[in-house]
């Protein structure tokens, strides 16, 4: 069973079709690890799970809980919005806004049409913020005059401004040069570990989840085929490969018995 504060406790059932196919997502999943990362290929379902867990997506049944709230419950009528969630989202092409400079881009979300300045104790959060990530020189620059690096660190820090409980990333890698990657991956966990966030991050690449995920739900046809935790036993090159290898057949028998159970590789 969950604890009342586990961080993700999610049952997300949905089928979307359109007139000439059907997609069914069946997720079901319980993790306390400071990085989850869902891995599977494209059109697996990571990014109707991750929107489901941000409130951008409505599940047909089940619930969603987040750092011991639950944010969706289909049963019990809750559905709350989006914005209320406590989730930050780091969106693949980190979405910043091209008119605004990084200052008004970290703080969009603390702004309110009806009350477009800062409250002071905001706009200390956003200097904070863009202290923390090294942004404060280039607080007035707009994202075109910035590096792929610098404007993960504008995504991040935009993210992490209404205080988020948890925060999800959606590909956050896969826009940047190659090169970038490596060091950017690290960011990310360094930024984890000072704010103490869990981190929920989707990826179809096997370098991310090797590079910084601590549990790793492999998904594939709308379901959760394996789950490896990759804190105990074996190297992180080893539960690489696992990762790399065919799903086992009886991964969704042991899906329905419960994923808090890490399902054994085979071959
Ligand atoms: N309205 C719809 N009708 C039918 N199928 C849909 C509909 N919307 C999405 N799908 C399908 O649902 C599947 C899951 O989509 P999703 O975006 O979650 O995949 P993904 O794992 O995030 O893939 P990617 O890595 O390419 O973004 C895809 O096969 C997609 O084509």
């Amino acid at each position: 069973m969950p604890t009342a504060t586990t961080t993700f406790d999610l049952d997300i059932r949905l089928r979307v079709s359109d007139r000439s196919r059907c997609f069914e997502l069946s997720v079901q999943a319980r993790s306390d690890a400071p990085v989850l990362a869902l891995y599977g290929p494209s059109g697996a379902g990571k990014s109707m799970t991750l929107q489901a867990v941000a409130g951008l997506l409505r599940p047909d049944q089940g619930h969603v809980r987040v750092a011991g709230r639950t944010v969706f419950d289909r049963q019990a009528a809750i559905d709350v919005p989006a914005a209320e969630r406590r989730v930050g989202y780091l969106f693949q092409e980190h979405a910043l806004f091209p008119y605004l400079t990084v200052r008004q881009n970290v703080a969009f979300g603390l702004t309110r049409w009806w009350r477009p300045r800062l409250r002071a104790a905001d706009a200390e959060r956003v200097d904070a913020l863009l202290e923390s990530f090294g942004l404060q020189a280039l607080a007035q620059a707009r994202p075109a005059a910035l590096s792929g690096g610098q404007r993960q660190r504008v995504a991040l820090a935009r993210a992490m401004a209404d205080d988020p409980a948890v925060l999800l990333l959606d590909e956050p890698f896969s826009a940047l040069n190659p090169s970038l990657r490596a060091s950017l991956r690290d960011e990310v966990a360094a930024v984890r570990a000072r704010w103490n966030i869990p981190l929920l991050l989707i990826t179809h690449d096997i370098d991310d989840v090797a590079a910084i995920a601590d549990q790793v739900l492999v998904i594939d046809g709308g379901q959760v085929l394996r789950e490896v935790d990759l804190r105990t036993g074996d190297s992180r090159e080893t539960a690489r490969e696992r990762l790399a290898a065919p799903p086992p057949v009886v991964a969704d028998a042991a899906r329905r018995r419960g994923l808090r159970s890490v399902v054994a590789p085979q071959g």
